[in-house]
């Protein structure tokens, strides 16, 4: 079953009391952060506790996210650390060509092989965070098998692009767009970007509600009162969840006959449909609307 990531939500790496307390707000990710949200002079601090945070605390209900710093500062440095800690995941910053993602791999595959850690353990994500980026997301998604997801990251998007956010988003609706078909075309996850404005809770749903309909996995969240908004918006309706059940028995009863294609209520259930009405019973699996052991 895929892996669900409704949100994704940034921890300052220096920031040692929500380290500590990053997994309880029931995030599908937590992200701890040593680029932006790190100041240069705290840069090595940070990535000692985010270490003994991963190495320490109980993050066993969450994935692991760390963002390391570009390879031309301390990056290296931060991905030795991090896969020695067991991170799940390392998400590269202002990604900008297929090539950054090949020259991280490499520094991660060095290190797991140094440390007799099995090479591929370490997952990596991407994010896309200017033109350059963005023209390149179809490469960049197709770049490791390590790839797990690719990210839009706007607040830098809308600066490479001299411009700035609005509430309807109207400026990020090609980068969303192609980002999220390379994704999908890759086979991986689309991840939206951070609202900043962590007191406007009707923006933030607005904007939830958008990316939703476009397609997106989730969203990148940085405080915990966004976490419930999106997992609201992303739980399926009682409707959905039952007409999502009756397809799953119907294509069931259809296999044990021995036939592809069957209708329901008059209409046409094939493939696509079904793979439409996992993803609901996945997603009110995690809303715990129906328990684990239905269907
Ligand atoms: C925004 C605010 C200051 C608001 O503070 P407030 O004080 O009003 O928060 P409150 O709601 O009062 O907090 C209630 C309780 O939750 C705890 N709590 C809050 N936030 C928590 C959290 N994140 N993790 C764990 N715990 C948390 C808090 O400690 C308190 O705990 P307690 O005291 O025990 O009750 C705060 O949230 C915060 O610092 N957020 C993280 C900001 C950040 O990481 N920015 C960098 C990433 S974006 C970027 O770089 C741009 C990007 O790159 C993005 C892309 O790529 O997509 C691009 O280009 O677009
Ligand atoms: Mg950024």
């Amino acid at each position: 079953m895929e892996r669900l990531r409704r949100t994704m939500m940034f921890v300052p790496g220096a920031n040692a009391a929500m380290l500590r307390d990053a997994a309880l707000y029931g995030a599908d990710s937590i992200m701890f952060d040593l680029e932006d949200a790190v100041s240069l002079k705290e840069k090595d601090s940070a990535r000692t506790l985010v270490h003994f945070a991963l190495k320490t605390f109980d993050y066993s209900n969450v994935e692991t996210v760390v963002r390391i710093n570009g390879l031309d500062t301390v990056g290296a440095q931060d991905v030795e650390a991090m896969v020695l800690a067991g991170v799940n995941v390392i998400r590269l910053p202002k990604t900008e060509t297929a090539q950054d993602i090949v020259d991280v791999e490499a520094v991660i595959e060095k290190v797991e092989k140094e440390n007799n850690i099995p090479v591929g353990r370490t997952k990596m994500m991407a994010a896309i965070e200017s033109a350059e980026g963005t023209l390149n997301a179809r490469e960049i998604a197709l770049a490791s098998d390590r790839l797990i997801g690719i990210a839009l990251g706007a607040e830098d998007y809308v600066t490479n692009m001299k411009t700035k956010r609005h509430p309807d988003g109207q400026e990020l609706f090609f980068a969303r767009s192609y980002i999220l078909h390379a994704a999908r075309a890759a086979g991986i996850a689309a991840i939206d970007t951070v609202y900043s404005d962590v007191n406007n809770m009707e923006g933030f749903a607005d904007e939830v509600r958008r990316i939703k309909q476009l397609g997106f996995d989730g969203k990148s969240v940085i405080n915990p009162r966004q976490i419930p908004v999106v997992n609201d918006i992303y739980a399926p309706t009682e409707k959905e969840i039952q007409h999502a059940k009756e397809v799953i028995w119907a294509i069931r009863e259809a296999e044990e006959k021995g036939s592809g294609v069957i209708a329901l209520n008059g209409k046409m259930i094939d493939k696509p449909i079904v793979e439409r009405a996992e993803r609901v019973i996945a997603l009110a699996k995690a809303a715990k609307l129906i328990s684990e052991e239905d269907l």
